[in-house]
């Protein structure tokens, strides 16, 4: 549906600042609710998919609309499997990234030369589309960990067919596999990349429909929304939390440094969200999961700093933990570095950002929205030799 504003029409229609609460489009994907009806993915609880699901499943449901039955699901990890290895350019560019180089920078110039090399790069089709999709999400992780471990000159490791995507990024990023606290880590990972997956029109998401609706192609979709993603008010949070956290130190620490950080008006990482003024429903899901890897692995001390924080946040300022804050307790836990916090978002939220470029081509309008025009009133040109 589309309704056509003419000039003096947009300067009567309320501007909101950072177009909060102002609908920029429809969408099937993703519901953002705060009431009963919660977050849902195509209709699906957030907390249901958490739980009985696997990334997999929910990727796939993002990018078809539908959850796989069983063949479809073999097919699924089957196609991903067979999309793992890097491009030989790929490779190349490894060789070329300076060790200092922030992993979300590396990944943006890799998404974007992924993209370069793509076989399908100019087929806009919705069948062309969701088979790049398929091979971005098995090219990521690999990307990251390739990128990751040779700045550290540690020896490379390749993913492996008998582990899930989730199994596999925890084995790429920190060698963990095999014994029980991997797996437990390993199930972890994979419910926090349920919950990154999706979230409407985040700031990365409507990045990505933005670039989508010039009909550009997907992967130039995808290095818009990594660009947006990497900024600390979005996707960047959750590696600002763990500093925090490594800042503060120990549960004894904690009131003092928050009520520290509130006076000097600091903004404290993990808390607020533009939409979920009530708390984060996917927060509730990883704060339980964050608390019981911290038994698992007899290391209290993280979840306890978290908890304080959380604590003093909600009392003094009414504001709740967003997905990044318990998520990065997680995160610590499974010894994840914490400059590839963001990066291991990206290879959830492509799932989301495709089928958002998918949707929006489906029914393309181009987004070009107005601006209200504060600069100076007209004036007249001097030539430069007449200029002061
Ligand atoms: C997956 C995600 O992307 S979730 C978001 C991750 N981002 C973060 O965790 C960064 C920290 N949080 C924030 O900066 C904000 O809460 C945002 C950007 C997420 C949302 O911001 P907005 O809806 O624009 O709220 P806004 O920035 O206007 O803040 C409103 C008030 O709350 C305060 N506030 C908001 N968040 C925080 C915070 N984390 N710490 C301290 N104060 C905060 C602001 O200072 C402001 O106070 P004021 O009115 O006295 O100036
Ligand atoms: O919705 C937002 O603005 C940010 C967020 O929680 C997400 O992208 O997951």
């Amino acid at each position: 549906m589309t309704t056509q504003a003419t000039d003096d029409e947009t300067r009567t229609i309320p501007y909101r600042p950072g177009l909060e609460g102002v609908p920029a489009g429809e969408s099937a994907i993703c519901q953002v609710d705060e009431g009963d009806l919660g977050l849902r993915y195509r209709g699906y609880a957030i907390g249901d998919l958490a739980e009985q699901g696997t990334f997999e499943d929910t990727a796939y449901l993002l990018l078809y609309g539908e959850l796989p039955g069983k063949k479809e699901a073999a097919d699924f990890a089957e196609r991903l499997r067979a999309e793992w290895p890097l491009p030989p350019s790929a490779e190349a560019f490894l060789d070329l990234i300076p060790p200092a180089a922030h992993p979300m920078d590396v990944l943006r110039t890799g998404i974007s030369l992924l993209g370069m090399v793509d076989r399908e790069v100019e087929d806009g089709s919705r069948q062309a589309n969701l088979r790049k999709a398929i091979r971005l999400l098995a090219q990521t992780p690999e990307l990251i960990a390739a990128v990751y471990r040779r700045t550290r000159a540690l020896p490379r490791l390749h993913p492996r067919a008998d582990l899930s995507l989730a199994e596999n990024l925890l084995y790429l990023l920190t060698g963990r596999q095999g014994d029980a606290q991997a797996k437990a880590m390993a199930r972890v990972l994979d419910i926090s990349l349920i919950l990154y997956a999706e979230h409407e029109f985040n700031a990365s998401t409507f990045a990505a429909r933005v670039t989508a609706s010039t009909l550009t192609d997907l992967h130039a979709s995808v290095t818009s929304a990594i660009g947006t993603l990497k900024g600390p008010l979005h996707g960047g949070a959750n590696e600002a939390v763990a500093a925090m956290l490594l800042d503060v130190g120990s549960p004894a620490r904690a009131e003092r440094w928050v009520r520290t950080a509130l006076a000097e008006k600091r903004r404290v990482m993990g808390f607020g969200h533009r939409v979920l003024k009530k708390g984060d429903p996917r927060s509730l899901i990883i704060q339980r999961e964050a608390e019981r890897l911290g038994r698992l692995c007899e290391n209290q001390r993280w979840y306890d700093t978290a908890v304080i924080i959380d604590r003093i946040m909600q009392k003094e300022k009414h504001l709740y933990p967003n997905l990044d804050f318990y998520t990065a307790v997680a995160y610590l836990l499974m010894d994840i570095p914490r400059e590839l916090y963001t990066p291991v978002f990206v290879c959830s939220r492509l799932s989301g950002w495709c089928a958002h470029v998918i949707e929006q081509q489906d029914h393309n309008r181009l987004i070009r929205p107005r601006a209200l025009y504060t600069g100076p009133a007209p004036r007249t040109y001097v030539p430069l030799d007449r200029r002061g």
